[in-house]
């Protein structure tokens, strides 16, 4: 009783100033609401977690939250609205959560097998899973709103044409999808603009789905996918280059070597798409509050996201001339909120098949993040660079309307007509 009220004292005064819509159940029972009719409700298991959130300690509440310690009731866009509420007022990072933030600026490469077991943790999860709640073509990364108003599958396929568009794929390009997932983008670049698309995942139930769903269309030697890291394609060249939500698993430390690694795979004159979430924080991280680590401890061990800056930086210290740069925050935090809506509406699915604890993290994952990117804490930019020609600049459109519409073939800096001008 002492602890509770103590607990609670102190709760409502440092929130006074701007208190969460959220009803606390204890573990006995009792209640309390820091508004009237609160829209969300958490309901926690013992005094222990009391201290923690008192502390505000964001890592041990995380624990808990996994491991259904704490109970999230009501919408869960309302719930982590509360939870940010909380975070924002009370975080104090422990000494534990502060050495892991720094350790992240020490040189330590990860191993090959651990960056693999990081990957195979997120997408070897369940095809079934995923298939709940992504679009009919499983693409997991950013869509692309023309209104907002679109459902997930059109949108997605806008987001496939807007890569295809700027990468200027014409038929007989050969295309590297480096990160290709279940495959979505290859299938789109071969049939939809003639490419020979080559797609590399180093998840072996994304490759056993591509290679299924390749065959099933028939599409023989136009599209091949590999079960390889990007890094071991060896001695290739192509085209074009996208790497779509991919760079993220690269690690801070690993990115010159990332860059690099795709410029030689690029030959001269070719087109590279970068399509990645960026940190708000100039240090790399989101500029909201850390969530205890949440999402690198539960939902993406091993990755990490940069500041734009910096793949500003290391893109052209690669060898490539960067020629357009697309800001795409709302569409993420819009792609966010129906992925996390179409997960709600199959909670039962979902936690049938990857179990109540996954399905709890996924959850607040993807919920936290429609959060993130709404509040502009997180951001997504699409980069666009090419790499250039021996003692030559790489012509390119004058405007850019190519990125809506490719044909007519747009004219280029580099055409003989426009000299003539
Ligand atoms: C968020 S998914 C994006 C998938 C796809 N590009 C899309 O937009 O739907 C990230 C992808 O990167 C792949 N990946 C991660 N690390 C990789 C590596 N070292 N080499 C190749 N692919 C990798 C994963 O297997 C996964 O397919």
């Amino acid at each position: 009783m002492f602890v509770r009220r103590k607990a609670l004292h102190y709760l409502r005064s440092r929130l006074a100033p701007d208190p969460p819509s959220l009803r606390i159940v204890f573990w006995d029972g009792q209640s309390y609401d820091f508004v009237d009719a609160p829209r969300a409700t958490i309901r926690i298991s013992s005094p222990t977690i009391l201290k923690a959130l008192v502390r505000g300690n964001f890592e041990e509440l995380a624990r808990a939250y996994v491991a259904g310690e704490i109970e999230a009731e009501g919408p869960i866009s309302e719930v982590v609205d509360a939870g940010a509420g909380l975070a924002e007022s009370l975080e104090t990072l422990s000494f534990l959560a502060r050495a892991r933030g720094l350790a992240r600026f020490i040189p330590f490469p990860r191993s090959r097998r651990k960056e693999a077991a990081d990957a195979a943790y997120h997408y070897n999860l369940s095809n079934d899973f995923y298939r709940l709640w992504l679009d009919d073509r499983m693409i997991y990364s950013c869509a692309y709103f023309r209104s907002g108003r679109e459902d997930i599958h059109t949108a997605q396929l806008q987001k496939l044409d807007h890569v295809c568009c700027k990468l200027m794929l014409r038929p007989g390009d050969s295309f590297l999808d480096v990160g290709c997932g279940w495959g979505g983008l290859l299938r789109w670049a071969a049939r939809c603009y003639g490419a020979r698309a080559l797609g590399v995942t180093v998840s072996d139930r994304q490759f056993a789905y591509a290679r299924e769903q390749f065959k099933a269309i028939g599409a023989g030697a136009a599209i091949e996918v590999r079960l390889d890291d990007f890094r071991d394609l060896k001695g290739m060249q192509f085209d074009k280059i996208a790497s779509v939500g991919m760079y993220e698993h690269v690690g801070e430390r690993n990115l010159s070597d990332y860059f690099r690694t795709v410029s030689k795979l690029l030959r001269p004159g070719g087109v590279f798409l970068n399509h990645g979430v960026v940190a708000g924080a100039s240090v790399g991280r989101s500029s909201g509050p850390a969530g205890g680590g949440f999402i690198e401890k539960y939902v993406f061990p091993g990755g990490s996201i940069s500041p734009l800056s910096r793949l500003m930086a290391e893109i052209p210290s690669a060898g490539l001339e960067i020629i357009d740069v697309e800001d795409l925050r709302p569409h993420y935090a819009r792609t966010l909120r129906l992925w996390s809506q179409r997960l709600e509406e199959r909670r039962d699915e979902a936690t049938r098949l990857i179990g109540p604890e996954r399905y709890r993290i996924w959850r607040a994952y993807l919920a936290g993040m429609a959060y993130a990117f709404e509040r502009g804490w997180l951001s997504i930019a699409q980069i666009l660079a090419c790499k250039p020609l021996e003692g030559h600049s790489v012509s390119r459109p004058w405007t850019r309307e190519y990125q809506y519409d490719l044909n007519p073939a747009p004219p280029m800096s580099g055409d003989i007509s426009t000299h003539n001008d």
